[in-house]
């Protein structure tokens, strides 16, 4: 069994330039948790004048909030907390990058202060008894400063343990990662979480996303963000396309006996419903072919 968190209410809608409803957004959460996703990322608490299409988070959340689904928003800073607060969010995700150049272009800040301003967020958070997760961006590569050495990630990791975040999350934030990157970067923070407390968010920018799950599947990792179609990108990083597509990913799972709890019929009309919102068609492979469900193999 592995869990995937669909993304699309956060990392799928933030870079699009049109602003989806706040009632869509909440109906298509609605379906996301009737077709089996017990997990949702659903918006940030980050500046509306930088990124208006997460203006309506605590709108989204309220609207979710009786959702038999875990309903995640992003954190970057103590005004964030305090908004996630306020909302009555109950998990949330703290974000910060390994590699200064999008720490600077994301967070506005180096990534020493990136560290402080989590840590003031965080007591605002373990205050009001939110649970929190730890996202490292750029985890493998930067767009701006290239290749991220993995003691930047375990540097990272570790800030997170100290401020007592339940999961680590490891992002390819541009799509870049090989299969190879991966395994160092599971194996050097592997040191600091244990594989169950690993997740990986990918992007698919160069086709390689499927391959690197497989990579974390087999070494253990059991949670992966995905967005329904392939939607997404981060506006702070040039060059980033769409997340990895949770269609692809959970045929890809299901094709290999490995459960996600998901019902594939209802994820054809899911995917036409978003590409509807965000008014354009989604580049997901499955997006292009006959809808019919994949067969389950047992793994042996
Ligand atoms: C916020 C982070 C996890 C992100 O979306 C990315 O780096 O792609």
């Amino acid at each position: 069994m592995v869990l995937i968190t669909e993304v699309s209410l956060r990392d799928g809608l933030q870079i699009e330039p049109v602003v989806v409803p706040t009632e869509a957004k909440i109906r298509f959460g609605q379906r996301l948790v009737a077709a089996g996703f017990t997990s949702l990322e659903v918006g940030a608490f980050v500046n509306p004048a930088r990124v208006p299409t997460m203006a309506d988070t605590a709108e989204v959340l309220a609207g979710l909030g009786d959702q038999r689904a875990d309903c995640h928003t992003l954190v970057l800073n103590e005004r964030g907390a305090e908004r996630a607060v306020a909302a009555g969010a109950r998990r949330v995700r703290l974000v910060m990058s390994a590699s200064e150049g999008h720490s600077k272009a994301n967070s506005g800040a180096d990534t020493g202060e990136v560290m402080r301003r989590l840590a003031a967020a965080a007591a605002v958070l373990r205050e009001a008894g939110i649970r929190m997760e730890g996202c490292v961006a750029t985890a493998f590569v930067c767009p701006f400063d290239g290749d991220t050495p993995v003691e930047r990630v375990v540097r990272v990791a570790r800030h997170y343990a100290d401020l007592g975040v339940e999961v680590l999350h490891l992002a390819d934030t541009i799509g870049a990662a090989s299969p190879g990157d991966v395994t160092r970067a599971l194996d050097a923070v592997g040191e600091v979480f244990p594989i169950e407390r690993i997740g990986l968010h990918l992007h698919n920018t160069y086709g390689m996303a499927a391959a690197n799950a497989w990579v974390a599947y087999e070494r253990g990792v059991r949670r992966f963000d995905a967005a329904l179609g392939g939607l997404g990108g981060c506006p702070f990083a040039p060059g980033a396309t769409g997340n990895v597509a949770a269609d692809d990913l959970i045929h890809l799972f299901h094709r290999e006996g490995v459960d996600t709890g998901i019902d594939v019929t209802r994820l054809p009309a899911l995917r036409d419903e978003l590409a509807e919102l965000v008014g354009h068609a989604l580049p997901s492979a499955l997006a292009a072919v006959p809808a019919a469900p994949a067969p389950v193999r047992s793994r042996s």
